[in-house]
């Protein structure tokens, strides 16, 4: 491995300490700041996240003491342009899965801090990981357009903007290599885009596939706060507010429960590796 002075560099004790981790495939980059000294870039990010000349990510999430006290830790998320986001539910789950399994919160139920604002975590020595995702809002109807087609959907508010398509289109033969077209009077900050398909899951029982192009990173394999607004979108179109909806993404599986407009998000939470990064990524 060498810096960009050619030099032989191997990432020595003194480079930053980093994990990498996902939640359905919705793979993140961890960056544990205990002292809160990280100066975390938007070009750093993107150096990051760059899946060739980088460690590769969705996004990265930044793990530091909260200030404000609300909460023992603040969950600082950003996509992998380097743009800020408000909450990461697949993020979220990794997140907390880490705080455990490094000693600095018992397992249990907790809350953390995001840019949404509070959240919790109800995380197991082991197995799915729960997050409170707070209040889901549906808004405006609006529509979008992708491998030139029309489709209508709904704004839905998760912290972070959505605008949910529930369609009879494929889904699969969407080509969701370029940003889907949105109404910026509607979403002036972007907007993470969710094409959903209903499916026959039999009597009683809700579930729906999707895929998602996100604001920020493009498509990724999972959307955690899309996976809830994907729900409330699809309960909505049959007359509920509430209800469980078993979400399936290209990379895995989830659970969302929505009671009393609050939602809960389950799924798994997976640390893949740990190291230091070397000097001329960090930069
Ligand atoms: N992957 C994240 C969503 C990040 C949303 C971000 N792309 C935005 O700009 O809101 C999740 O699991 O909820």
């Amino acid at each position: 491995m060498t810096s960009a002075g050619g030099a032989v560099v191997v990432p020595g004790p003194n480079g930053v300490p980093f994990l990498k981790g996902h939640g359905t495939e919705n793979d993140f980059i961890l960056l544990p700041d205990p002292d809160s000294q990280l100066d975390l870039t938007p070009e750093r990010v993107r150096r990051l996240c760059d899946r060739r000349a980088g460690l590769g990510a969705d996004g990265v999430i930044r793990i530091v003491p909260d200030a404000d006290g609300g909460a023992g830790f603040f969950m600082d998320y950003r996509n992998a342009d380097g743009s800020l986001a408000e909450m990461c539910g697949n993020g979220a789950r990794v997140f907390a899965r880490y705080l455990v399994a490094a000693g600095w919160v018992e397992p249990g139920e907790f809350d953390f801090a995001t840019r949404g604002g509070l959240r919790t975590a109800r995380v197991a020595a082991d197995g799915d990981v729960t997050i409170g995702m707070g209040p889901v809002r549906l808004g405006v109807r609006s529509s979008t357009r992708v491998s030139g087609l029309a489709m209508d959907g709904v704004a839905v508010d998760v912290g972070n903007p959505h605008l949910a398509c529930v369609t009879d289109h494929d889904i699969d033969g969407l080509d969701l290599t370029r940003a889907p077209e949105y109404d910026t009077t509607v979403f002036p900050a972007g907007v993470n885009v969710e094409f959903i398909e209903g499916l026959d899951a039999g009597a009683g029982r809700d579930q729906i596939r999707l895929r998602v192009h996100e604001r920020g990173s493009g498509e990724t394999r999972s959307c955690g706060t899309g996976t809830v607004a994907a729900a409330a979108a699809y309960l909505d179109l049959s007359g509920r507010r509430d209800g469980e909806v078993t979400v399936g993404v290209p990379g895995g599986q989830v659970v969302v429960r929505i009671a009393d407009g609050q939602a809960t998000l389950t799924g798994p939470a997976i640390i893949v590796a740990s190291g230091r990064l070397d000097p001329a990524l960090w930069g």
